[in-house]
């Protein structure tokens, strides 16, 4: 058993957390490069809380500019067990409206130009990501935000684009038609690389607008964003709160394995391993390579 510490990803217009007790702020190296901005470190009740806001202060990063490897190699040195990603997204249901809370469970990854592992020449792994998000979590953070009154659907494919630009109506249209949920720009690849962590994972996609393929809404922009961000923040933050003072001292087994993700993934022999590579998988995988 560990104790439990739960890590906050902020999207789009959550770039703090208030309200944390004991706050300190570190920046935290990585093999892989920098974070997107220090890490703030502090305390929900009992819970220890590591917040790190994507896109850096200010919203310097785009979506493809993201050092997910940083960031979540970061969150692992940190001693974050249970990563809930907040994330703010376009819709394709006429049924899930701006403004709702979407507990997904499924990902499509259509971005190209982001690395997406820790492992590869000198140690290659594969992990399963039949399930992305942990069932214990997502419980969780619904619990939460039904305390909180905040309307939350569970379930829901989440499709991530590259971006920067948003989708185009054919685009928009056909990830309608194949009956994907929601849309993004950064879920992936920072799920993948949270299982590759054996970090637990959850995404709350926070639906800001109807992408480009309602007949009655305008293409989304910015501005649509934004104003429905403002509205949003302040909700994700008290479901937050909510989940970290109801958490449990110890990290609990995840029933989609996230916590021993690399117990078989490694394929690399280790006469075959690649010293370098297996230093800056110190923290990654330190419990299965024995560092
Ligand atoms: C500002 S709209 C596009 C931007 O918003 C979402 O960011 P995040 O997932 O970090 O909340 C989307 O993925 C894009 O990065
Ligand atoms: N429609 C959309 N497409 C991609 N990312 C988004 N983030 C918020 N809305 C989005």
């Amino acid at each position: 058993m560990s104790r439990a510490v739960l890590g906050i990803i902020g999207g789009s217009g959550v770039y703090d957390l208030p309200g944390l007790a004991d706050l300190r702020e570190e920046a935290v190296g990585t093999p892989w490069g920098d974070p997107s901005d220090v890490l703030r470190f502090g305390r929900i009740g009992e819970t220890s809380i590591v917040f790190l806001p994507r896109h850096g202060r200010g919203h310097r990063l785009s979506p493809s500019d993201i050092n997910y490897r940083a960031n979540i190699d970061a969150m692992k040195r940190a001693g974050v067990t249970d990563l809930v990603s907040l994330s703010a997204c376009g819709s394709f249901k006429p049924d899930l409206q701006p403004g709702l809370f979407v507990l997904v469970d499924q990902f499509v990854d259509r971005t190209h130009r982001r690395e997406s592992s820790f492992f590869g020449a000198g140690c290659v792994a594969h992990v399963s990501m039949a399930h992305p998000v942990g069932p214990g979590l997502v419980a969780r953070l619904a619990a939460a935000a039904e305390k909180e009154s905040v309307a939350c659907r569970r379930g829901g494919t989440y499709v991530c684009m590259e971006g920067p630009q948003f989708s185009s109506y054919a685009e928009s249209n056909t990830y309608r038609h194949l009956g994907y949920d929601v849309i993004g720009m950064t879920a992936m690849p920072e799920a993948k690389l949270a299982r590759e962590a054996e970090i637990t994972y959850a995404t709350l996609a926070m639906v800001t607008d109807f992408d480009c393929w309602h007949p009655e809404h305008d293409a989304v922009d910015v501005a649509d964003v934004i104003k429905v961000m403002h509205r949003n923040t302040e909700k994700a933050r008290r479901v937050v709160a909510r989940l970290a003072a109801d958490f449990p001292r110890e990290r609990e087994d995840c029933p989609a394995g996230s916590h021993k993700a690399l117990d078989t993934a490694i394929m690399t022999a280790p006469s075959a391993r690649d010293p370098a590579l297996l230093a800056k998988l110190d923290a990654v995988a330190g419990r299965v390579l024995g560092h």
